[in-house]
């Protein structure tokens, strides 16, 4: 059986009640999403037939029905008029299914369209209508669902006093505490069995979600000693779930394969697109996922994330040694050579990332270990690319022809992240251009993370929507959690929230570029800012030969900082754009400026350094020159140095300003007349030594000249160097600006010509 497990009010073609019989289309509720069925299973399903497939199907639905944690929520009744006769009738009541797992409300959905409806659920009994028969089974205990049995079993009373466990899980997870098959019953176990499974294939080769029910008789006996350990583990008070997994493996042996359920787990709006962004943007993503091979490679494709040209390393081991080969084989074929620990300065990186911009199509190259992902709802984990170590250059000719995929299982992993083939993996992994990890557990999934975080210095990125994904997500640097249908643990773990994997794609390339910029700049600026202060104060200790005089009043100095400075710094770092939005989001490319660490890297630190050292030269010295042969007092000076360094600062800080708003008008320009407006306070306070000062000052030209020139001096070296940067060396950030201030005005002009 399959069905969707997000679109089950869109497939709606004919209500789950009409099928069954007419007992059914008189009930007084019905449920909130209504599924298509098959006829020939709801005529299998007929009260009045008997026999062997009846009784299977029969105990399928019961266990789709009973076998989850869905609450069933009724909305009330109310009366409503029935036009065509004029009668009052009761409106049915409809039931909503709640639950953690979307799966498993798609479950009882499906349940219920077939005629098994689960009305009600207490951590004692539940009440399942069947057929238009409502029967209340006891809950005797439930084993909830956890990621390392990959199962979950309740066990029921039924009305006729027999017990029954009904289980359901993954494949892999089930099929391995099947009864073993008998002589007598030999050849219809392994039919179904191998009917079973190729379902499953079937199944997972379009990309569903596979469950496999499975369930058996408890006997009296079973039923006590399960019972008392089951009372013993959930009362215990330490290691309470691995006693309770111990418990449930007492009755989760030797069952019956009921069958097997197929959900489409649809991927969201726009991920294929996301990644592909993503992906020119130089990110690597890798798919860190519960679900089965087949339905990864299946949904992998489906995201674009793989595609069938790629060379698909499976690596499925079942033991260390076969792992060890396995991945020995796999470097030997592709001619892949140790990495090693890749080191943040590198000078590798030059040459790759100068690799990347010279490519038009990111699908035309491989990066280093260009592992993009698959996702989806399950959005698993990526990493930025950084820098390279030496032999990827001659890996990266070695692979260009051939696009590598590596598929990995959770088994392997265990071989591998717990033992010593940590490294092999991780050539392995970053040689590949897609890793896709399937039938992973919450913990080899933040294994997989730290592998990277340990071997790295890449700045790792979580995103995820499940509890599965809650240890990944605190392992990342950087944990992004999707509020979907899973619950709310990963939201609760993560760094940032967001409803959907695409906005991905906006936090990234539009939000954590402006970010990168905004912090990179400010950082060097900030730097500056105060260094040309406390430089300025220097050269005045250096002239007055260490004398302890100062030229400064003490007020100057702490609101210089605080007042008159601080405003502009932060209104540029909370609103400063270099490009629009819509330009990040249309060239993803652009993102590769952090990559190349565009905005702070130590050469720019020491240029900003070597600039601070210039401008604090001729703030100090013009007007000391300009003045030295009057009787210009010091405290004068002091008034004069503290404006310059203010104004200098400012027209700085607006020679770099990307978006002029009114806002930055304001704070840039209001600074300086504050500025002005507190000297002229601080300068008629009698009891200062410095005052009056300004006032004289003011009234000399030369006080003016002085600080025009102090700023154009000072400025002129960054200015003429910022000149011939951007004309012979522009940056791609700078292009993009060109490309759009010269589309607006184009832009401009056409709609001036159309008015005019
Ligand atoms: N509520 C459940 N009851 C029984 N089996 C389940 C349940 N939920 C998941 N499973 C089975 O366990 C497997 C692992 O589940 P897990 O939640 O770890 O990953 P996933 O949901 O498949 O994938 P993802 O990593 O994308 O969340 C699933 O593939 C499924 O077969
Ligand atoms: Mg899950």
């Amino acid at each position: 059986m399959h069905l969707h497990r997000r679109a089950a009010s869109v497939e709606a073609q004919c209500t789950s009640l009409d099928a069954t019989s007419d007992t059914i289309s008189r009930q007084r509720w019905k449920p909130k999403t209504v599924v298509k069925v098959d006829p020939e299973l709801v005529a299998l399903l007929h009260k009045e037939l008997v026999g062997e497939e009846r009784i299977a199907a029969h105990e399928f639905f019961l266990t789709l029905a009973a076998c989850n944690t869905v609450i069933p929520i009724k909305t009330g009744k109310r009366l409503s008029t029935d036009l065509s006769f004029g009668e009052f009738y009761e409106e049915p009541v409809v039931i909503d299914y709640q639950g953690e797992s979307p799966d498993e409300q798609a479950l009882v959905c499906a349940a219920s369209a077939y005629g098994y409806t689960l009305m009600e659920r207490t951590s004692g009994h539940i009440v399942i209508d069947i057929h238009g028969e409502e029967q209340r089974l006891d809950v005797l205990g439930l084993h909830e669902f956890d990621s390392v049995r990959k199962r979950m079993s309740v066990v029921v009373r039924f009305p006729d006093d027999s017990v029954k466990v009904l289980v359901k899980g993954a494949d892999s997870s089930i099929f391995n505490i099947l009864a073993e098959v008998t002589d007598q019953r030999e050849d219809q176990s392994t039919g179904i069995r191998c009917a079973t499974q190729n379902h499953l294939n079937e199944y997972s080769l379009q990309g569903l979600r596979t469950l496999v029910l499975a369930s058996r008789d408890l006997s009296e006996m079973e039923l006590e000693e399960w019972f008392q350990s089951y009372q013993e583990a959930s009362t215990s008070l330490t290691e309470r779930s691995a006693k309770l997994r111990q418990t449930a493996s007492l009755i989760e042996c030797n069952l019956n394969l009921l069958g097997a359920t197929g959900i489409e787990d649809r991927l969201q709006d726009g991920v294929p697109e996301a990644i592909e962004s993503l992906r020119q943007a130089g990110i690597k993503v890798w798919v860190l996922t519960g679900d089965k091979q087949e339905t990864a490679i299946s949904i992998g494709l489906s995201c674009k994330l793989l595609t069938h040209h790629m060379q698909q390393i499976i690596i499925n081991g079942s033991s260390e040694e076969e792992c060890k080969n396995l991945l020995a084989d796999a470097k030997a074929n592709y001619g892949i050579k140790p990495q090693g620990c890749r080191s943040k300065n590198s000078k590798w990186k030059k040459n790759i990332d100068s690799d990347q911009t010279e490519v038009e199509n990111p699908n035309d190259y491989v990066t280093p270990g260009s592992t993009f992902p698959k996702t989806g709802l399950h959005l698993r984990y990526s990493f930025d690319t950084e820098d390279l170590p030496e032999q990827y250059g001659a890996k990266v000719a070695s692979t260009m022809n051939q696009q590598l995929a590596l598929i990995i299982d959770g088994n392997s992993l265990v071989y591998i992240l717990e033992k010593d083939l940590q490294p092999e993996l991780f050539d392995l992994a970053v040689s590949c251009r897609v890793v896709l990890c399937c039938r992973v557990a919450p913990l080899q999934k933040a294994g997989v993370v730290d592998l990277i975080k340990s071997r790295t210095n890449d700045m790792t990125l979580a995103i995820g929507d499940g509890a599965n994904d809650v240890s990944m997500i605190q392992m990342a640097d950087v944990g992004v959690g999707i509020c979907g249908q899973e619950g709310r643990q990963a939201v609760m773990a993560s760094d940032f929230a967001m409803g959907q994997f695409r906005f991905l794609k906006r936090l990234l390339l539009v939000h954590g570029h402006w970010n990168y910029q905004r912090v990179g700049y400010l950082v060097l600026y900030n730097f500056y800012r105060n260094a040309v202060f406390v430089m300025m104060l220097f050269w005045y200790i250096l002239c007055t030969a260490f004398s302890t005089t100062s030229a400064l009043t003490d007020w100057s100095s702490v609101f210089y900082s605080v007042i008159y400075t601080s405003v502009p710094t932060i209104v540029v770092g909370i609103l400063d754009k270099d490009l629009s939005h819509r330009t990040l989001l249309r060239y993803p490319k652009l993102y590769g400026a952090g990559h190349r660490q565009e905005s702070y890297n130590m050469r720019l630190f020491w240029l900003t350094m070597i600039d601070t050292l210039w401008q604090s030269l001729v703030l100090f010295y013009v007007p000391l020159f300009a003045y030295r042969n009057s009787t210009i007092d010091i405290w004068s000076m002091g008034s004069l140095w503290t404006i310059a360094v203010v104004v200098l600062v400012n027209v700085h800080l607006a020679m770099d300003i990307q978006r002029w708003i009114l806002i930055t008008h304001i704070a840039l320009w209001g600074s300086i007349v504050i500025t002005y407006i507190c000297l002229v306070v601080l300068d008629s306070i009698p009891d200062f030594p410095n005052y009056w000062t300004i006032y004289h000052l003011a009234l000399f030209p030369t006080y003016w000249l002085n600080i025009l020139l102090i700023t154009v001096l000072a400025l002129l070296p960054r200015f003429l160097l910022k000149v011939l940067q951007q004309m012979f060396w522009p940056s791609d950030i700078q292009i993009a600006r060109e490309n759009e201030i010269l589309k607006r005005r184009h832009l401009g002009v056409k709609s001036d010509e159309g008015s005019g």
